[in-house]
């Protein structure tokens, strides 16, 4: 391949469509929280969902991960992973990291916890992820023998993405993941997913912390009870005291 065609096969797959959500609905026994929601992420790309407690952020994502009771057209790459389980979407190239970095085993070690997230990549590409994880958040390196249990919650956040991005997924899928969090993580957790968009990862974010998601999204739609209420782009996000000014405005009525 030409140089000049590498950097158009960047191009292309730069902008390909990595995922597709048709109608996605969310239920916990026969109540419905969210409902027809439609949206497609582009390689590269990190959509925010942004909203208030109880909007329907973690129950979209659960829906979308296979984690939360619901129906809808999850594509990845084209495939349907709608109807797999959850096990079946982690397979197939969705990663989810829930809320408090609730995928990580608090009694095992840093390491072991990335040995997890490594164990359904073929064993002779393992090493080399696990560098590109150990290069993304060097910390973890440097605290491979801790228990995750002791680490700082900034740490543990840093684990719970190593450990999702050890399948190399094609969509990482992220919870609040600056919840509770002090800015200098901010600063971290911002650089990686920039890494990671420029390695053409897909990332779907769900945020109350509009600042925040507005440092590192390209997009953004608003979700109050289950529905998206507003999207835009970046644009918007270059203001995000007035964005969220106008979606508490819009979510309060
Ligand atoms: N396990 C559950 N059983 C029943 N209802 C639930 C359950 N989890 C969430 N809900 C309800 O679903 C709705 C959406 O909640 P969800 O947690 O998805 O919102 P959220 O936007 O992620 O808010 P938060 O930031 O507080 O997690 C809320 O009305 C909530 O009470």
């Amino acid at each position: 391949m030409t140089i000049v065609e590498k950097v158009s096969d960047f191009a292309r797959h730069q902008n390909a469509v990595v995922m597709s959500c048709r109608d996605i609905v969310a239920r916990y026994s026969r109540i419905t929280v969210v409902s027809g929601l439609n949206f497609s992420l582009r390689s590269g790309e990190m959509l925010a969902i942004l909203g208030p407690n109880g909007a329907g952020k973690s129950s979209m994502l659960g829906s979308i991960a296979g984690t939360v009771s619901g129906s809808g057209e999850v594509k990845v790459k084209n495939q349907d992973l709608g109807r797999m389980n959850a096990h079946l979407r982690a397979r197939n190239g969705i990663a989810f990291v829930p809320e408090r970095r609730g995928n990580i085993f608090s009694t095992m070690s840093v390491k072991e916890n990335i040995d997890v997230g490594l164990r359904l990549l073929p064993p002779e590409e393992r090493e080399a992820q696990r560098d590109f994880i150990n290069d993304l958040f060097p910390i973890l390196k440097k605290r491979e023998t801790a228990m995750a249990g002791v680490l700082s919650g900034g740490e543990q956040q840093m684990l719970a993405i190593g450990l999702a991005l050890g399948r190399r997924p094609d969509v990482l899928i992220l919870d609040e993941p600056s919840q509770g969090l002090a800015p200098a993580v901010f600063d971290i957790l911002e650089r990686a997913f920039a890494v990671l968009k420029n390695k053409g990862l897909a990332l779907l974010l769900a945020e109350q912390n509009v600042p925040f998601a507005a440092r590192i999204a390209d997009r953004y739609v608003i979700l109050s009870q289950g529905q998206i209420v507003l999207s835009g782009g970046k644009e918007d996000l270059a203001n995000p005291k007035e964005l969220a000014d106008a979606f508490l405005g819009k979510v309060n009525g």
